[in-house]
């Protein structure tokens, strides 16, 4: 059966970062994915720009859905201000398993906690079960599908409060219409877009700030 394209970047990871030392992790899987196999994750151009709206945030709390190999949670977890916390729901067990290595490599497990299993059931429990009251800033990039029915969850929910930010990766391509209409079109909802025109594939980020 063999590894994993998923193991494959968990073992890479393994042999060119070092320990403790996050952007050395992100910088690995950068050039694992450019040099050997592409992975979906945000990467180091859209990266840039994840990087720009955490130092504007600065979240306290920050959700991120679909954890995938852990790069954006190692990413942004780097940049959370002191005592701010990550939490990342994945429903896949084998990439929650890879993303809980990446994120021992980066030295970050005291302020990543991976919350497995589908975002529609936990994202209801968040707070109840995981003392969560709302939170600053969520990152979405699981199933494009699923950005809208999880946004109205959160709403619905109460986790989502004034001034939250939602930021949405691949608003372009893959491409999540439904919820791009549904927050442009919002008057609870203050948007803008962050295209990225690289070599690859055009796409965007959509930064949709809650008005409550
Ligand atoms: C539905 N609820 C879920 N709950 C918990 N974890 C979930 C849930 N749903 C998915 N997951 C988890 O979230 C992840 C899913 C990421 C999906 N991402 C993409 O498809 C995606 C695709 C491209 C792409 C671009 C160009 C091209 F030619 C081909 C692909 C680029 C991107 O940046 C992406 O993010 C993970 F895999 C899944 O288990
Ligand atoms: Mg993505």
């Amino acid at each position: 059966s063999g590894m994993s394209k998923e193991e494959r970047i968990l073992d890479w990871v393994k042999q060119h970062a070092v320990v403790g030392d996050p952007q050395s992790v992100v910088d690995a899987m950068d050039v694992y994915s450019r040099q050997k196999e592409w992975s979906m994750h945000v990467g180091d151009i859209k990266g840039v720009i994840v990087d720009k709206v955490m130092e504007e945030v600065k979240p306290q709390i920050l959700l991120e859905l679909g954890t995938y190999c852990g790069y954006s949670a190692v990413r942004m977890a780097h940049l959370l201000p002191p005592g701010g916390h990550l939490f990342t729901i994945e429903f896949n067990e084998s990439f929650a398993t890879i993303a809980q290595q990446v994120i021992e490599v980066a030295g970050l497990r005291d302020k990543i906690s991976i919350l497995k299993g589908p975002s529609q059931e936990i994202i209801p429990q968040l707070k109840k079960k995981y003392e969560i009251n709302s939170v600053d800033m969520v990152f979405l990039d699981h199933w494009k599908s699923r950005y809208l029915p999880d946004t109205k969850l959160l709403e619905e929910n109460g986790i989502i409060r004034k001034g939250t930010v939602l930021l949405a990766d691949n608003v372009i391509c893959p491409g999540a219409p439904d919820f791009l209409e549904y927050v442009r079109n919002s008057k609870r909802y203050e948007c803008t877009t962050y295209p990225v025109e690289n070599i690859r594939v055009n796409d965007a980020l959509e930064k949709a700030v809650f008005l409550g």
